[in-house]
């Protein structure tokens, strides 16, 4: 079998628990196969970067790369994050078209490059991980790597005419052209990518799942929806309930019936416009308001980038304001806690949660709406409250769906879930789980590499194909 090599920006090295789904994802995957896993160090230095640091836990070797502090200011808090992350989630109001940064994610995908050059073999399989490195395979094979690459894009691919409102987006986008399988979350976005390629990529359709470059080369582009590990969630969550950090919350609540929402700090989340949909719900929904109150758990993420301290500036207005307004003596509506939780915790709250709030304004999967729904009691299951803009949304249809905008249909949705009776409640779970246990977190892996290893033809991949 084929050496796996994962890499990507972000590596749960062993003992790390920080919230986000793609380290979560991806450390599942390489439970199962073993291989190496190599991507940033989480450390900035002073000067130079580059740094080699390598642990080994099981089966998996972890290689890590320190970046300077200049390269990752231009790199990831830069264009990743203030460029390509509100580009691919439809922000075009938000992104920074800095050609200082630009050249800045140039240079450290080079890097990347360099140091990753010689740990290969002719027969790995190395699999690259989203927007912060996208050039990766283009720079790998121009420094004589041959063997098959793929590269999952975790984020939305947005519409063709955003993508190409990016300077230079062709020379960015054309070097997908050098994987074999480029994977999407959905098919929607399988389908814009495939819109690019013909509108602005030069490239074509060629049927059959396949695309061609403008030189020719083929590769694949598919849908593979990451899952999670969901037996595991689910024998989890039951055993969380007696951690003191759940039972004191449990109590705390009594006699209210809890409403969850988990989420990085992140503008893509919809937080503002989810505070406002709740305020609606007990503006409108006046007599049974007391029933519920609602936590919102939002870690602080990016916390760097100038769009990301102005978010946190405005939830916390908002937050104050819902208070201000709705509160009694003894209820606070709205508990808003910037902390990371560890996973383990985190099934316990969902499991105690009636309503699990997931509405972002554009997310590629969202992990949080499948945990929560994992981690409910089969006799008594919550309700989840989606957004139709996350890519969960497009398989889990048996949740109720929503437009994150739309504050009155939030408000509509909090209203129906928390009145729904128990035989629809454990209908509409019952579907999901059915769904998630089938596409779990194995199954995702376990698809794309099949994809990336038999279903690809490997004619023209190698040195100057790219
Ligand atoms: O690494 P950070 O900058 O701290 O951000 C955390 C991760 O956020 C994004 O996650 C995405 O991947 C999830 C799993 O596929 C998906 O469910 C979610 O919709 C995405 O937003 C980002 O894409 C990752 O690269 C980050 O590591
Ligand atoms: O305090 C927290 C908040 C979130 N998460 C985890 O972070 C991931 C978030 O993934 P998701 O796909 O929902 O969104 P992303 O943050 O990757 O955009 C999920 O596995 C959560 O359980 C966590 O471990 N602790």
């Amino acid at each position: 079998m084929s050496r796996l090599v994962v890499v990507s920006n972000r590596v749960a090295t062993p003992g790390e628990s920080r919230a986000g789904g793609l380290a979560v994802g991806l450390e599942a995957a390489l439970r199962e196969r073993g291989g190496i896993w190599f991507g940033w160090s989480g450390k900035s230095v002073r000067e130079g970067g580059g740094e080699l640091h390598e642990a080994r836990e099981g089966n998996i070797r972890y290689v890590t790369m320190d970046l300077s502090r200049t390269d990752l200011d231009a790199y990831y808090n830069g264009f990743s994050n203030r460029t390509l992350w509100p580009l691919l989630h439809f922000r075009l109001d938000l992104v920074d078209y800095d050609r200082n940064t630009r050249i800045g994610y140039a240079r450290v995908n080079a890097l990347f490059a360099d140091k990753l050059a010689p740990l290969l073999r002719e027969d790995d399989v190395v699999w690259i991980h989203d927007y912060h490195l996208i050039p990766l395979a283009s720079l790998l094979r121009e420094r004589g790597i041959g063997c098959r690459m793929g590269f999952f894009l975790h984020v939305p691919m947005p519409s063709a005419d955003l993508a190409a409102a990016l300077p230079d987006h062709a020379r960015l986008f054309s070097t997908l052209y050098a994987y074999d399988l480029v994977g999407f979350q959905t098919l929607r976005d399988v389908e814009r990518f495939q819109d690019y390629v013909r509108l602005f990529g030069g490239g074509r359709v060629a049927g059959d799942g396949m695309l061609e470059a403008p030189g020719g080369r083929r590769f694949r582009a598919a849908a593979f929806p990451i899952g999670i590990d969901t037996d595991q969630i689910a024998t989890e969550a039951p055993r969380a309930l007696s951690k003191p950090t759940v039972r004191s919350l449990r109590e705390s609540l009594r006699p209210r019936e809890l409403v969850i929402g988990v989420d990085r700090l992140d503008y893509s989340k919809g937080l503002p416009e989810r505070f406002r949909g709740f305020a609606r719900y007990l503006e409108r929904h006046g007599s049974r308001k007391r029933g519920l109150t609602y936590l919102q758990i939002a870690p602080v993420s990016r916390g760097e980038v100038a769009e990301y301290k102005l978010l946190r500036t405005e939830l916390e207005r908002i937050a104050g304001h819902i208070n201000g307004s709705h509160a009694t003596a003894d209820w606070t509506p709205l508990r808003y806690v910037n902390r990371n939780f560890a996973r383990g915790t985190l099934t316990g709250f969902y499991r105690i949660a009636r309503i699990g709030l997931v509405t972002p304004l554009r997310d590629g999967m969202n992990l949080v709406a499948k945990e929560y729904v994992a981690a409910q009691d089969p006799d008594d299951p919550g309700v989840l409250v989606l957004s139709m803009l996350a890519g969960a949304a497009y398989a889990m249809r048996e949740a109720l769906l929503v437009n994150p905008y739309d504050l009155d249909g939030v408000a509509d949705a909090i209203d129906t879930a928390a009145r729904m009776p128990r035989d629809e409640r454990i209908e509409r779970w019952q579907a999901l789980m059915a769904y998630l246990r089938e596409n779990d977190i194995d199954a995702w892996c376990r698809s794309y590499l099949d994809a990336l290893m038999f279903d690809v033809p490997r004619k023209g991949a190698g040195k100057g194909t790219a």
